[in-house]
């Protein structure tokens, strides 16, 4: 049976259309609808449409796995099977890893008990459609707090047009519950209104973003719609966000040991927690029994990446120094530190592969050159140098003491440690 779990704004987009939010639609769309929508903005029917919402084929799963008419199984990240999707098309140029491919067809809802925060202010269109009254309804979409401005405007527009007022917070991402506590105390100040938590990401295009807001607060039975202020997104100064210090390098490069020295100043100077990941403790607990295969690499850089977006979540400053030979691993763990709001910097220890055979401090080197250990990064595997590095430090002829002043150079200029 073929299943998995959407990315976080796919899972999103699957509620609502599961909830009926993104009526008319009932599944996610077909390479022709798609680009029916991105080109004239409107459904292959002629019905105005603003955002293609698409499925993608994760690249862990071969195309030629999916047959038409095959059941999709849909989960959420703690593996509740949320819906089913029955395959109406596959598409896509992908690039022979599934990369690229899109998965369209009609979903249907399982029933599975909704948790998470305010889980119970997530209800469907059809129920808040019941439960108001006659007449004229104004919706009012947020992503942020109502300023004092913004109240006054809907008070007021809600009472020229004699409307009962729907507060419809757009929650995605960790900033969700805010906006839904932001509208709980704005509908303290608007007396009659109803609050219902919306699972609605964000569109880069404003243009689109807004006209899917008036799409899902029509379906919410908005006669009117009043989409709210933009958040003044204020993040915390770096020295208070949380931070993922990424250093990845060929073995005998020195990240270890620049790793231990930048743990150990920052633990003198105080200020910030840190936690060190480091790569044989690493290897030892969280990713015991793993090998150096391409697939064991990336679950062990997944596993770090993991536990250290999970530290910089809240705050912390994690320190992790595993070789993490590919790049499109190292831009996922990135990702995942971003996506919890935490900032991420990848240190790339770019000794080169001679030094670091010279010094074979473990012997390795010389056994992988005898054949005698598969798979050695530089021997016998690759090492995709990065281009996207932050800070890059060859460590030949160079003291320990400098290199890890180095990074923590970096770090203070970047005002993450003061
Ligand atoms: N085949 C092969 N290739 C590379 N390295 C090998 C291999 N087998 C064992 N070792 C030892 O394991 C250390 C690298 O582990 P990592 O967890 O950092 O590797 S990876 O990021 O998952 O690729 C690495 O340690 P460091 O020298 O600290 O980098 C090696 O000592
Ligand atoms: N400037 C430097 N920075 C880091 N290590 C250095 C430096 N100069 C020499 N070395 C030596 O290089 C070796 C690096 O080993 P290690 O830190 O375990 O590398 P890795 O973790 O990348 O495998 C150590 O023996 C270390 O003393």
């Amino acid at each position: 049976m073929i299943e998995w779990i959407p990315d976080a704004r796919e899972l999103a987009d699957l509620e609502l259309l599961l909830s009926g939010a993104f009526a008319p639609l009932t599944g996610f769309l077909t390479a022709a609808e798609a680009s029916e929508v991105t080109e004239h903005g409107q459904l292959p029917d002629g019905g105005a449409w603003p955002d293609p919402i698409a499925l993608a084929l994760p690249r862990e799963i071969q195309p030629e796995a999916i047959r038409l008419g095959d059941r999709i199984t849909l989960r959420d990240p703690e593996g509740a099977a949320v819906a089913v999707l029955t395959v109406r098309e596959l598409s896509g140029d992908g690039d022979g890893h599934g990369h690229g491919y899109h998965v369209a067809g009609p979903v249907e809802a399982l029933d599975t008990p909704a948790y998470g925060p305010f889980a119970r202010l997530r209800r469907t269109p059809e129920e808040v459609r019941k439960e108001l009254p006659e007449g004229e309804i104004l919706a009012v979409t947020m992503r942020g707090p109502l300023d004092g401005t913004a109240l006054e405007d809907v008070a007021a527009t809600a009472e020229e047009l004699e409307a009962a007022i729907v507060l419809l917070p757009l929650v995605f991402g960790e900033g969700g519950p805010a906006v839904v506590r932001a509208a709980l105390k704005a509908a303290e100040r608007l007396p009659g209104s109803t609050v219902v938590a919306v699972p609605l990401a964000p569109r880069e295009d404003a243009e689109i973003d807004l006209e899917l807001r008036e799409h899902v607060a029509r379906n919410y039975g908005a006669t009117e719609h009043y989409a709210g202020p933009a958040p003044v997104a204020i993040p915390g100064p770096p020295h208070r966000r949380g931070l993922v210090v990424f250093f990845t390098g060929l073995s005998g490069s020195g990240k270890s040991t620049i790793a231990r020295g930048l743990r150990d100043v920052l633990l003198e100077r105080g200020g910030r927690t840190v936690t060190y990941l480091d790569g044989d403790v690493v290897r030892r607990m969280l990713s015991a029994g793993l090998t150096f295969s391409r697939e064991d690499r990336d679950r062990n850089i997944r596993r770090i990446g993991f536990v250290a977006a999970e530290v910089a979540r809240h705050g912390g400053l994690a320190v992790c120094a595993p070789i993490a030979p590919y790049a499109a691993t190292r831009q996922e763990v990135r990702a995942m530190a971003e996506e919890v709001g935490a900032d991420f910097l990848l240190v790339h220890v770019a000794t080169p592969l001679e030094e670091c055979e010279r010094r074979d401090r473990k012997g390795l080197y010389a056994k992988a050159r005898a054949g005698l250990i598969p798979e050695f990064t530089g021997i016998s595997d690759p090492y995709e140098e990065p281009d996207d590095a932050d800070l890059v430090i060859d460590t030949t002829g160079m003291s320990v003491e400098h290199a890890v002043s180095t990074v923590l150079g970096t770090l203070t200029s970047g005002g993450w440690i003061r």
